[in-house]
């Protein structure tokens, strides 16, 4: 192949010259921004001066000042000239020839320093064929974080530990204690141990270097590693930072991985059987890897836009099933597990650099990489983001919120980068408030009590739910429009169940029952509704909440005085909730007058009017709810209690109670 390469190279470079790309993305998807907690980029390297001195033209092009490269092969059909293939790949972030490590590590790298200071995992992946620029990559980054955490510039004492390993297939050796072999362990806690590895505290910028330094001199001088590669392990470089004033704080984690490379496809015909194993190996590990990066992503996408929890337990009913993170299927992936348990609760930021060897003759491999950086994107939906406004936890970033708790928390001082040391506001609010209170114990000096904890949890989630109820309109027409509607409907806005009529208050709730109105019911006689159970069912005063869908006698069924349905109301299971020969079934059961259904309204049996209502049900978070709409029961108005306010809201994507 390379020398059908250099055949035709002079025939390349002119069908490369007169590509054209498609003038559309050839990838249409729907609207998305980049994942900003997972940030994907490729650097293409310069040819090397023996690419160049074989004649081998460059494969690999960036397009103008996009995110987009582009690839072209050159195919020999079974007649005729040979013809360009072309392909396109886009990532986050793109660095050509001329770019420099340095501006990598402002760009990607930097900010993951002092998230991690602050108790965050930052991690950064490299990945590529053998010779696209890994190591140099790898190394450069590691010398500019050294450079980082020691110069003072950051806030604060920790404690920096340093532990550097290889692993190699399923054995891992520790590159800082002569590559005696260690084990990967997972204790009894759950959490992974590099067992027998060797943890170096570093107090400064040169045994940082020196540290660093050893580890890759034993790596390029690995008696198991047979030639020249480095590039046959995957290299993890670790670093905990303890903060000593907050023992109970988890540790920060930097990790920087200079992952194995990809099998170029010209050095297989060399390989012997051991050599193709370790190619295997490392596939397959890289492939769990990818499953991890994505699956991981993607739980903090679906956590941040409410589809379900972080943790992934406590799903809502409705929501689809987390994503599956393999962690525990390769070797890599078992050592890097807090990296992908969403389980743990930690937040993590990951960038990962795809090295490119831009040659033709590794076209090949080159465009596996580029395939591989591209599965790993996990774009956020769009409409999630939203602009900062002051009084609206929800739009805060970790800085913003930080600066909040700084000003809000009274006397004595709740530390703020203890309890946010990661998160934005949204993330904070979606804290288990025990969480929440237990990290203001942690996070300010001696005289909190539990009542300020709590206070303070509930000063943030009121000032969430007043900037949900007074949301900003997105349009000056908006704006208008809304302003008529607040002078005219009562605060009606759309987004709760408040009644749009301003007189409302003074009106009794049973006079002016309506679809979308929130009542108390008293579960206590009731276990079930329509097969549904009820939360809180079977008395203990819990209360149960229900949504008013409409009057019962607008079910009917239908008019057509043959049908054996007409006159009888059905549930979402097809089970007859009144009317029709069957009587009254589990739907009607609520109340006590077991009178056989019909549909008329008021009927003198102590029930009052009827309403077909959809249950209201806890959701995941504290305080919040759902409504589900196909759990459907029927109330009369005097089994109703009272009215309860109840409202959307946009970031957690549940109903909140309000007053
Ligand atoms: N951005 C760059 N600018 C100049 N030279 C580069 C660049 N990137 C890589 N090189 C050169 O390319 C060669 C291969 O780089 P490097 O050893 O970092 O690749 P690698 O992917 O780590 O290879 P392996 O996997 O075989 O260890 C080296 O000679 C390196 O100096």
């Amino acid at each position: 192949m390379e020398q059908f390469y250099l055949d035709n190279a002079e025939r390349y470079k002119k069908l490369v010259a007169a590509f054209k790309p498609a003038p559309s993305p050839s990838k249409p998807g729907p609207a998305t921004d980049p994942n900003p907690e997972m940030v994907v980029s490729a650097r293409v390297r310069p040819m090397l001066d023996h690419e160049i001195g074989q004649g081998f033209p460059e494969g690999v092009h960036i397009r103008g000042n996009t995110n987009v490269v582009d690839v072209h092969e050159l195919q020999q059909p079974v007649r005729g000239l040979p013809k360009l293939r072309s392909f396109d790949y886009t990532v986050d972030k793109l660095y050509g020839p001329e770019a420099t490590t340095d501006q990598i590590y402002e760009d990607l790298v930097k900010p993951l320093v002092p998230w991690a200071w602050d108790g965050g995992i930052g991690t950064m992946f490299a990945y590529g064929q053998t010779s696209s620029g890994k190591t140099l990559t790898v190394s450069g980054l590691e010398r500019l974080v050294a450079e980082t955490l020691m110069n003072g510039s950051l806030e604060g004492e920790r404690t920096i530990s340093l532990s550097i390993i290889e692993l190699a297939g399923q054995t891992a050796y520790d590159l800082l204690n002569n590559r005696k072999q260690i084990s990967i362990l997972e204790d009894s806690f759950g959490v992974t141990q590099m067992a027998g590895a060797i943890e170096h505290q570093v107090m400064d910028q040169t045994t940082f270097l020196q540290h660093i330094e050893a580890a890759a001199a034993l790596r390029r001088t690995s008696p198991t590693l047979r030639n020249d590669s480095s590039s046959r392990s995957h290299a993890i470089c670790r670093v905990r930072l303890g903060n000593p004033t907050q023992p109970a704080a988890k540790d920060g984690m930097l990790y920087l991985i200079d992952l194995a490379g990809s099998e170029a496809a010209r050095d297989k015909v060399t390989h012997d059987t051991t050599r193709m194993k370790e190619a295997r190996e490392i596939n397959s590990s890289l492939s769990v890897l990818k499953d991890c990066i994505r699956g991981r992503a993607l739980a903090d996408v679906a956590a941040a836009t409410g589809t379900f929890t972080a943790d992934g337990k406590g799903k809502a009913k409705s929501a689809a099933p987390a994503p599956y993170v393999p962690f525990r299927q390769s070797t890599l992936t078992k050592t890097l597990k807090h990296v992908f348990d969403a389980s743990s609760g930690r937040q993590c930021k990951t960038v990962v650099v795809a090295c490119v060897n831009p040659c033709l003759a590794d076209v090949g491999a080159s465009r596996n990489t580029l395939r591989y950086a591209e599965m790993l994107r996990v774009p956020v939906p769009r409409a999630k983001s939203a602009a900062y406004q002051p009084g609206v936890p929800a739009t805060w970033n970790n800085a913003q919120l930080r600066e909040w708790i700084a000003r809000n928390s009274g006397t004595p001082r709740i530390n703020p980068a203890l309890l946010a040391p990661t998160e934005t506001g949204p993330q904070l609010l979606r804290l288990p408030a025990a969480d929440f209170i237990a990290r203001c114990f942690t996070s300010s000096s001696d005289q909190t009590t539990p009542d300020r904890a709590q206070a303070f949890h509930a000063k943030l989630w009121k000032l969430h739910i007043d900037s949900q109820q007074q949301r900003q309109p997105a349009s000056n027409a908006d704006a208008a429009a809304a302003a008529a509607a607040t002078d005219n409907f009562n605060g009606f806005n759309g987004y709760s169940s408040v009644d749009p009529d301003p007189n409302a208050a003074g009106i009794p709730f049973r006079e002016r029952i309506r679809p979308g109105m929130v009542v108390a019911w008293d579960p206590a006689k009731v276990v079930e509704y329509a097969g549904f159970a009820v939360a809180g069912a079977g008395g203990g005063g819990v209360k149960g909440y229900a949504m008013v869908l409409c009057p019962l006698s607008a079910f009917a069924g239908p008019s057509s005085s043959s049908s054996p349905w007409k006159g009888t109301v059905r549930d979402v299971k097809g089970e007859v909730v009144v009317g029709g020969n069957k009587g009254v079934s589990g739907a009607l059961a609520v109340g006590d007058d077991g009178v056989q259904g019909d549909d008329s309204g008021s009927r003198g049996d102590g029930v009052g009017d009827r309403y077909l209502c959809a249950l209201v049900v806890p959701a995941v978070f504290p305080g919040s709810f759902g409504i589900a709409v196909w759990q459907q029961m029927v109330l009369g108005s005097k089994q109703m209690e009272e009215e309860v306010l109840m409202e959307w809201d946009e970031a957690t994507r549940y109903y909140y109670m309000t007053v």
